[in-house]
């Protein structure tokens, strides 16, 4: 059999899908692509001009094809590699990004008649429309005093896959009743590349309210939500649950065809693009917090006691690493925060001056930002641009800029922004050593913690911990072809198990250690922080709340006279 020399990992991002080429004796990545989705977010119209809502967040499954049509191809050109020479092939996907297919597996919004319907298209992990039903979803859940809601940290976010389908059961109850199936787009994109529909268990975990002990909910719970949902389980959820590291199948006549991959080239059950990221590192012991720092950050720690933490997103034995406890909690806004500022607040003259630097907006702001002291911008702000993830679970909070004066300039509130990431990540971590989960070792890895030394640095200074940054380029997608490496096993060329695979892991590090003086600054500001945090967050004033309701009405002031 000729020699398999890679594996093949595709990591589809919130805004694009990267691809790498790995190295089987080495782990290293041999080669590497990328693509944008052609319709990126859609989060103002669909593309036929339809308007969207607020809050709402959607894409295109055609995009995905599409990205892997490219990438792929793109990423064995450029390695040299033929098709043959891959063992295995693992993806991962955001999540809980989902849509509602036929029960052949096609997309409701490629049928004509829901072109224009935009719940028959995917819903981003980051859409927020469904904060009805998931508030509604959790009062429910705790009259009924329903024991999952300690593996959420007592409260479903709406961005989960319950308050996104009851959504669609309120606003659109003929394309529920026409949805075979309602899919996580990682599983939808094994069953392009494999034939076979699974539901990957990481996701059904965090994303689904299922325990491998408990299943699904009980058909009452759903009927208590809604008659017409009694049988959701049972329908709408209905795939075989495929566990971490799983084999789904093998490539397609088709998907070869379009891929250049080799016809039967195992497909690894998909995975989460945070969770799939323990593996690469090497994170295969409790105490070690890995977080994702992208569009939003995922912080993911193992541990082998199950303890019920307030606002956490997910507590999911065998989540991360099987044979362990995987506790996901999260920031649903971190890169999106500075994307909003780039796109909608800084002066042109910002960017000619960048341009004439030949340096990027967020490299120029940076650079500004960073001649400041901790302090020194007189801003504060509460990272909630895109609502509160953990430890609040509220997708009706919105963001907060403090303290700005005539003087205040873009950097200053940049800076405030990138602060208020950290400052919101503290918060995650002070929530776990109170509830006795320890965190022992902090890595951060994905696009920021590539890009941004700064904002590192912030952290280290926020957090006052030592943060260690994996200098995997594209750690997500290396760790995808880890489990492609799994998938094929030992005798396909590939990897006999998690202890064999985590033998390539990325163990090369950049290190933040806490510079004292600027620590203890921020341990000042910190307070002021949770001050504001737990004024506006936790009820002493919905101002945010109404200020949405509004927003969402569209209404104006004269209304309310
Ligand atoms: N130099 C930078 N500093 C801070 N944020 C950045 C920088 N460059 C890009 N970003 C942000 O990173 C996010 C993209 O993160 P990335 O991990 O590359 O993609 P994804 O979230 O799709 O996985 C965007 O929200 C963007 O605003
Ligand atoms: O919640 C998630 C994982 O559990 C989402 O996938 C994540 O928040 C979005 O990913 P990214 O910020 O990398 O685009």
């Amino acid at each position: 059999m000729e020699q398999k020399r890679y594996a093949l990992g595709v990591d589809f991002g919130t805004l694009s899908a990267r691809c790498v080429l790995v190295e089987m004796h080495t782990g290293e990545i041999a080669a590497s692509s990328s693509c944008e989705y052609p319709h990126g977010v859609m989060d103002t119209a669909l593309p036929c001009g339809r308007p969207l809502p607020a809050d709402w967040a959607l894409q295109h499954p055609q995009d995905y094809i599409d990205t892997l049509a490219a990438a792929v191809p793109e990423v064995l050109r450029s390695a040299g590699a033929s098709g043959t020479q891959i063992c295995g092939v693992g993806i991962d996907f955001t999540s809980c990004t989902v849509l509602p297919v036929t029960a052949e597996g096609t997309p409701l919004c490629f049928l004509p008649e829901y072109a224009s319907e935009p719940h028959a298209y995917v819903k981003l992990w980051k859409h927020h429309a469904a904060q009805k039903e998931a508030t509604r979803l959790n009062q429910i859940a705790q009259e009924r005093g329903e024991k999952f809601l300690e593996n959420y940290g007592r409260k479903i976010s709406s961005e989960w896959v319950v308050p996104k389908a009851w959504q669609i059961l309120n606003e659109a109850p003929k394309l529920y009743e026409k949805m075979a199936y309602f899919v996580e787009a990682g599983d939808w994109i094994v069953a392009q590349l494999t034939g076979r529909l699974w539901r990957n268990a990481c996701a059904a975990g965090y994303k689904a309210i299922w325990s491998k002990t408990d299943g699904f909910p009980s058909r009452s719970f759903f009927a208590a939500l809604d008659p017409r949902m009694e049988d959701f389980a049972e329908t709408k959820l209905n795939t075989p649950i495929l566990p971490l590291g799983g084999r789904a199948g093998g490539i397609t006549a088709r998907m070869a065809k379009l891929t250049g991959l080799a016809q039967g080239t195992p497909v690894a059950a998909a995975n989460l693009d945070a969770h799939v990221s323990c593996l690469g590192a090497g994170l295969t012991r409790p105490g070690q917090m890995l977080a994702i720092m992208g569009t939003s950050t995922c912080h993911l720690v193992n541990s082998s006691r199950p303890r019920p933490i307030p606002g956490v997103c997910g507590i999911v034995p065998d989540g991360l690493i099987p044979g362990l406890i995987g506790y996901e909690a999260g920031q649903s806004c971190v890169g999106d925060h500075f994307s909003w500022f780039v796109k909608n607040c800084v002066p042109a003259a910002y960017e000619r001056r960048a341009q004439e630097e030949g340096t990027g907006i967020y490299e120029y702001l940076t650079r500004l930002a960073e001649k400041k002291v901790p302090g020194e911008s007189g801003l504060i702000a509460l990272d909630w641009w895109n609502g509160n993830r953990s430890v609040l679970v509220d997708g009706d909070l919105s963001g907060l800029l403090l303290g700005c004066t005539l003087g205040t300039k873009p950097e200053d509130i940049f800076r405030a922004l990138m602060e208020a990431t950290a400052y919101g990540t503290r918060m995650i971590l002070e929530s776990f050593a109170a509830a006795g989960i320890p965190v022992d070792e902090f890595y951060a890895a994905g696009g920021i913690a590539q890009k941004n030394p700064f904002m590192m640095q912030l952290y280290a200074n926020i957090t006052g911990r030592e943060i260690r940054v994996v200098e995997s380029a594209q750690l997500p997608a290396f760790s995808a072809a880890l489990y492609g490496a799994l998938a094929a096993g030992r005798d396909g060329g590939g990897c006999a198990g998690i202890g064999d695979a985590a033998q390539l892991a990325c163990r090369r590090y950049a290190i933040y250690t806490p510079d004292p003086g600027a620590a203890a600054a921020y341990d000042v500001l910190y307070q002021e922080y949770v001050t504001l945090h737990n004024y506006f967050g936790r009820g002493a004033n919905d101002v945010m709340k109404r200020l949405k309701a509004m927003r969402r009405k569209g209404a104006c002031y004269h209304e309310y006279e």
